[in-house]
C-alpha cells in the first residue's frame, strides 16, 4: 500500500511562490493500478517525483508498506529508492547501450553476478515482449518499444512499486496499447503496485483501478474508478462515460409522455445486459432510451443511459433497479413529460 499523507510542496522563483502540492493525501492499494490525472501544471509530476524520492516534500508523509520514506536518509533512503521502479517522462534509455544493456543497468549498479543478471534481463525482456530485440540499440526501436524497455529496466531490481510519468505521451493509440499491456502485466504477473501519471484519460479507461484527479496542487477526486463513475457530478464519470445528450430528449421520440425520466448508470455484464429489459417486463412499463450509451472501463462494461419510463408502476421499476445496484439520478419532469 502506498499512502500519501498531507503532502505539500511549494516552489519559489523570483519572489513568486507556487503551491505545486497543497495538502495532498491518497492511498494506493497493493497490486492495483492508480492513475494520477489533471491538467498541465496541476502537480502530477511533482507528486510522482516526491513518491520516487527524487524531490523532498515540504511537509507530509509517504508510506510504502508502512514505512515513512520522507524521513529516510543515507543508505536507508537508497534502499527505499530501489523498492520504487521509475519510468521517467520522455526518452530515458542510454543510446549507446542495447535494449538488454539498458535493462541490465540497475542490476549492474546493485552488483548482481553476471549469470543471474543475464537470466533476469531475459525474463524482463520476455515480460515486455521484446526478447527478439535484446541486442538492438534504442535508435532502432520504435517509441513504444523504447518505453517497454524503460518499463523492463524499472522492474529490474524487483521493486514493489512502479511509477510511470506520462508513459504514453506522444504515442499513437496502438502503441499506447502495447505499453499499457506491459504495465498491466507488471501488476498481474509480478504483483507490483503501479502509479501512472498521465493527462490521457485513455490510460485511466484502459488500466486504472483507482484514480486521483489533481487540480492546482489539490486532490479534487480520488477513489475506485468504477465507484466514482456512478457518483453524480463526478468529473471522472463525466469524462469516461457516454454523454446522455440532453438534446436527445427533445427529438420526436421524446415527444411522448414519460412518467419518470432518469439517468441510470449500470456497471458490469449482468446489469448492462439485463436490468433494463427485466425491469420493463417485470413491472409492465414501457422503457425508452433517450440518450447515452455503452463503454468499457478495463474489462468491465459500463452503461449510462437517460431513460424514460411510462406506466403505472414506473416508480416501482426504478426502485427495483436501485435495489439491484443501478445508480439512478432522477430528472425532474415537466408537464409534457420532457426532462427539465
Ligand atoms: N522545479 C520547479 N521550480 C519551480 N516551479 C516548479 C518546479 N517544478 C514544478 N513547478 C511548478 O509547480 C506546478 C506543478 O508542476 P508539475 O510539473 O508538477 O505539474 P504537472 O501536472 O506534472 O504538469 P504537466 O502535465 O504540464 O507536466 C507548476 O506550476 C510548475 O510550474
Amino acid at each position: 500500500m502506498i499512502t500519501v499523507e498531507n503532502l505539500t510542496k511549494t516552489f519559489t522563483q523570483s519572489n513568486t511562490s507556487v503551491a505545486a502540492l497543497d495538502d495532498v493525501s491518497l492511498e494506493v492499494p497493493d497490486g492495483s493500478v492508480c492513475g494520477v490525472v489533471g491538467t498541465s501544471g496541476a502537480g502530477k509530476s511533482t507528486l510522482a517525483r516526491c513518491i520516487a524520492l527524487l524531490e523532498k516534500p515540504d511537509t507530509g508523509a509517504i508510506r510504502v508498506d508502512g514505512t515513512d520514506l520522507v524521513s529516510l536518509e543515507g543508505s536507508k533512503l537508497r534502499a527505499a529508492r530501489r523498492r520504487i521502479g521509475v519510468v521517467p517522462q520522455g526518452d530515458s534509455l542510454l543510446r549507446q547501450r542495447t535494449a538488454a544493456g539498458n535493462v541490465a543497468l540497475p542490476l549492474e549498479s546493485a552488483k548482481v553476478p553476471a549469470a543471474q543478471r543475464r537470466s533476469r534481463v531475459a525474463e524482463l525482456l520476455d515480460l515486455v515482449g521484446l526478447s527478439d530485440k535484446a541486442s538492438v540499440y534504442p535508435d532502432h526501436l520504435s517509441g513504444g518499444q523504447r518505453q517497454r524497455v524503460a518499463v523492463a529496466r524499472a522492474l529490474a531490481a524487483k521493486p514493489s512499486v512502479l511509477l510511470a510519468d506520462e508513459p504514453t505521451s506522444a504515442l499513437d493509440p496502438a502503441t499506447t496499447d502495447s505499453v499499457l499491456t506491459v504495465l498491466e502485466r507488471a501488476r498481474s504477473e509480478l504483483g507490483v503496485t503501479v502509479l501512472v501519471v498521465t493527462h490521457d484519460m485513455a490510460v485511466v479507461r484502459r488500466i486504472a483501478d483507482d484514480v486521483a484527479v489533481l487540480e492546482q496542487g489539490r486532490v479534487v477526486e480520488h477513489g475506485k474508478v468504477l465507484d466514482l463513475v456512478s457518483e453524480p457530478g463526478s468529473r471522472i464519470g463525466s469524462t469516461l462515460l457516454p454523454e446522455t445528450d440532453q438534446a436527445s430528449v427533445l427529438r420526436p421520440d421524446s415527444g411522448q409522455q414519460h412518467d419518470v425520466v432518469a439517468e441510470v448508470v449500470l456497471v458490469g455484464f449482468a446489469a448492462v445486459g439485463a436490468l433494463l429489459p427485466e425491469a420493463s417486463s417485470r413491472f409492465g412499463v414501457e422503457l425508452s432510451i433517450l440518450g447515452g450509451g455503452l463503454t468499457r472501463l478495463g474489462d468491465t462494461p459500463v452503461a449510462k443511459f437517460r431513460v424514460g419510463l411510462s406506466g403505472e408502476r414506473s416508480e416501482s421499476a426504478l426502485k427495483w433497479m436501485i435495489e439491484r445496484d443501478a445508480h439512478v439520478r432522477r430528472a425532474p419532469v415537466s408537464v409534457d413529460g420532457v426532462a427539465a
